[in-house]
């Protein structure tokens, strides 16, 4: 039996990241990865880096125009592109953790006791590894609510198998108005498909600024995109070239037919084979990995990482997860979930909405008297030079301390103008700083300099 000091099963961002810290430590590392395909992890082969490459081809084409099938043959060169994108950065993950000395084995793991994994080989065979320490970094799976016909049907996808699909579908209908149901709506908006995005609930983005997701909803609706809410998806029966959906809504059943369904109604820890319960692990009520603020399970040589260990599911969280765990192997154990400060994040629409902090109702709950600012995107002069003067810039400020509370920029580039004021979070830099900062220009940062002279 093959023995290691470390054993990470899951090639996510959190596990190949450590093994490549513990390996420069002079430590025994077994990094053990299910798929080929998969080496690198979700992020780079399925998810953030293939949607994201897509949406920037989907902007380029629908800035080009033209008819339904030349965008259709543009559509179809995208997913070739990202597919050489994706194949490459594979070989790259491969590469880096095998020359830094990690043993990267390829088998699914399933817990025998706490210290052993059986692996079960894709010719069969099975072998036993022994590891001091485990860390699980698993990541997520899709998860398909129970409607009848969804399972059987040759034309619903989820997120990985629509990034595979050649042909542009004419009409797509989208099951889940979250993060992926609604960058998917925007990527296939502009590649040219007619877009329906079905929510369960009545509330627009629930989760965020109600001002903010107001004028998500109204810039969507003004490309095209539908976005029916209050809608429970009763079946889905296959035609000859698409799918038939009978959904309900407030004013009785309706019909709705397209080419293709995308499902995105949310991704669960993924558990599957792993059989934690083999090794003691306790789980959550929502059937992810339990840890504490270190990330450490309740058998203390178990830690887990990334999507798994049922926080927030980014990419980044997962990489953060690695330094908390390496913080407490390698140094002085004091990063943990609860110090890592504010955390950003960002949709990819068009223009992108990004978020760090509270909402204004989430703070005024909280008891801070807030003050609030405002931008219209369309005053910012480098929105103008983009063209792509939509959107909507909010602030919120405590009114007592100065301290900058949340920020919500639906705006160009809203991506990168994110992480500077999560920093100014973590900083406890006042508004005003913001304020007065001299920025370049033309810029979307600049657009600080007028926004929070809008504070009142
Ligand atoms: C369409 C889409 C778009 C996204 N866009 C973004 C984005 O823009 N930005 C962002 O930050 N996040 C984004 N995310 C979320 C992000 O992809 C995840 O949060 C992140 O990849 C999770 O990484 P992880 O480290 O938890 O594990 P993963 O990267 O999921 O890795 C888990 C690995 O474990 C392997 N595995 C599973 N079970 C076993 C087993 N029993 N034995 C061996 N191996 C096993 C899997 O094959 C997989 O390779 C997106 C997700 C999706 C689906
Ligand atoms: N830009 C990014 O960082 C990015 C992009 C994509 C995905 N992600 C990550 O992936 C995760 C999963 O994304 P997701 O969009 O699948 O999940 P989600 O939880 O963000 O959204 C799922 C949505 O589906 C709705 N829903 C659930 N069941 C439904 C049903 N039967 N009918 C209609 N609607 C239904 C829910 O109300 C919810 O709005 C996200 O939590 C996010 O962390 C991140």
């Amino acid at each position: 039996m093959k023995k290691f000091e470390n054993m990470i099963i899951g090639f996510g961002k959190g596990g190949k990241t450590l093994a490549g810290v513990l390996a420069a430590a002079g430590q025994s590392v077994a990094l053990i990865e299910k798929s080929p395909l998969m080496y690198g992890g979700t992020c780079i082969n399925v998810a953030c880096i293939p949607s994201k490459a897509l949406e920037h081809s989907a902007r380029f084409s629908q800035a080009q125009g033209g008819t339904f099938q030349e965008r259709a043959v543009r559509y179809r060169t995208a997913i070739w592109e990202k597919r050489e994108l994706t194949a490459a950065l594979r070989q790259k993950n491969l590469e880096k953790a095998v020359s830094a000395g990690v043993k990267v084995i390829l088998g699914t793991a399933a817990f025998l006791d706490d210290h052993r994994i059986r692996l079960e080989k894709a010719d069969g065979t099975e072998e036993v590894l022994w590891g001091e320490r485990i860390f699980i970094n698993t990541g997520a799976r899709p998860f398909l609510p129970p409607v009848d016909g969804l399972q059987s049907s040759r034309f619903v996808y989820t997120s990985e198998t629509m990034m595979e699909l050649e042909t542009l579908p004419g009409k797509l209908v989208i099951i889940g108005g979250g993060y992926i149901g609604l960058e998917f709506a925007s990527y296939y908006r502009n590649f040219g498909s007619d877009v329906v995005v079905l929510q369960d609930s009545d509330i627009f983005l629930p989760r965020e600024d109600a001002e903010i997701a107001a004028a998500v909803l109204e810039n969507l609706e003004a490309r095209g995109i539908q976005v029916l809410r209050g809608i429970q998806v009763q079946r889905i029966r296959d035609r000859e070239d698409g799918a038939d959906l009978t959904v309900r809504t407030e004013y009785g059943e309706r019909k709705l037919s397209c080419n293709a369904v995308l499902v995105a109604t949310g991704r669960r820890p993924n558990l599957q084979e792993l059989h934690p319960e083999a090794a003691g692990i306790e789980l959550t009520a929502y059937g992810a990995v339990k840890t504490d603020e270190h990330l450490r399970t309740n058998v203390p040589h178990i830690w887990a990482m990334g999507d798994v260990a049922g926080g927030l599911q980014f990419t980044y969280i997962s990489l953060d997860d690695s330094r908390i765990v390496k913080s407490q192997l390698l140094g002085d154990g004091s990063r943990t979930t609860e110090n890592r400060g504010a955390i950003p994040y960002s949709v990819f629409l068009d223009p992108p909405l990004s978020r760090v902090g509270l909402t204004e109702a989430e703070a005024v709950k909280k008891g801070h008297a807030v003050k609030v600012a405002r931008l219209p995107a369309a005053a910012v002069p480098k929105a103008k030079v983009l063209r792509q003067t939509n959107g909507l810039l909010k602030a919120i400020v405590d009114a007592e301390t100065g301290q900058l509370l949340g920020a919500h920029l639906f705006c160009a580039e809203s991506q990168e103008l994110i992480n500077l004021l999560k920093l100014a979070i973590d900083a406890g830099i006042p508004y005003t700083e913001l304020r007065d900062a001299v920025y370049t220009h033309p810029t979307m940062s600049e657009a600080l300099n007028d926004l929070f002279t809008a504070v009142t």
